[in-house]
């Protein structure tokens, strides 16, 4: 774990690529904005290499496209890869719908993600693992959370972050377990769409080392959402959403150390 990732972003401000949806697309930019990095948005293919050059990381979004947009995932991912840019996924609700799936797939097919993002029933629907995913949301299911990111990581060969209560961080081999964070963060639509693309800015300044960039970010959103509802309580979604950004751009590393809870 390398919380001083954290002073390294407010220091290179790196830009943070986005295929974002339309849900959610206002907090994830302005998540990336106040952690330190530089959020960008595309919609339009005829940019994307353009863009990914002026990227230090890329986060796609599988939350609400439709079939352009696909064509259009795939360039930036293709792009990204061939441009030597990480690149994150996260594949809302493939749990919960097939074609959403099946377009995941095709999709890492083509090219090569270095951290996939989902919760319990996303990541699950990519390692094959039995699981009652609803909608956006986890779901439930009886397998274990760590073993089901370590199957989904090595089918990948990706880093793979599942996340909830407990987030698990795994290279297909070893694994982290974070314990922080608050049931909040369910009360807020986008909060994983956040999480997803901080991973992105973590990774932009992580030399390389995706497994680590992706426990730290895990560590320092969950432990920012924390410190929020320790003063807040836990009834105040909305004003949680608001403080949150406060937060995110307030926190220091030594509040982090302070709190943080992972083995
Ligand atoms: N019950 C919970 N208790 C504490 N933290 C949680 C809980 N559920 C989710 N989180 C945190 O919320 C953030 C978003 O994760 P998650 O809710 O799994 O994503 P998604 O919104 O994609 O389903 C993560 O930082 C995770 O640690
Ligand atoms: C509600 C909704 N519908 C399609 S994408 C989306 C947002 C999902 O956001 P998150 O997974 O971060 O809660
Ligand atoms: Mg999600």
């Amino acid at each position: 774990m390398k919380i001083s990732l954290l002073d390294e972003i407010r220091e290179k401000n790196p830009v943070v690529l986005n295929i974002s949806n339309f849900v959610t697309v206002q907090d994830v930019a302005n998540g990336i904005n106040a952690i330190g990095a530089s959020p960008i948005m595309s919609e339009e293919i005829a940019e994307t290499d353009e863009m990914v050059g002026i990227s230090s990381a890329v986060a796609l979004n599988l939350g609400a496209f439709s079939k352009p947009q696909v064509d259009h995932i795939l360039a930036m991912g293709q792009a990204a890869n061939a441009q030597h840019r990480p690149l994150v996924l996260d594949p809302v609700a493939v749990g919960a719908i097939s074609y959403r799936k099946q377009v995941a797939a095709d999709l890492m097919r083509q090219f090569q993600v270095d951290v996939i993002r989902g919760n319990a029933g996303e990541i699950a629907a990519l390692a094959e693992v039995a699981w009652d995913a609803k909608g956006i949301d986890a779901g439930s299911g009886n397998a274990d959370l760590a073993e089901i990111a370590k199957t989904c990581a090595k089918k990948q060969h990706a880093v793979v972050i599942l996340s909830g209560e407990t987030d698990y961080i795994t290279d297909g081999e070893r694994v982290v377990r974070v314990q922080n964070g608050t049931p909040l963060f369910q009360l807020h639509v986008g909060s994983g769409d956040m999480l997803s693309s901080i991973v992105g800015a973590f990774c932009a300044v992580s030399d390389g080392d995706y497994f680590e960039a992706a426990q730290t970010a895990c560590l320092v959103f969950a432990a920012t959402g924390e410190i929020v509802a320790n003063q807040l309580g836990e009834e105040r979604p909305g004003t949680f959403a608001a403080q949150l950004m406060d937060a995110l751009h307030l926190v220091s590393v030594a509040d982090i150390e302070k709190i943080a809870k992972f083995d």
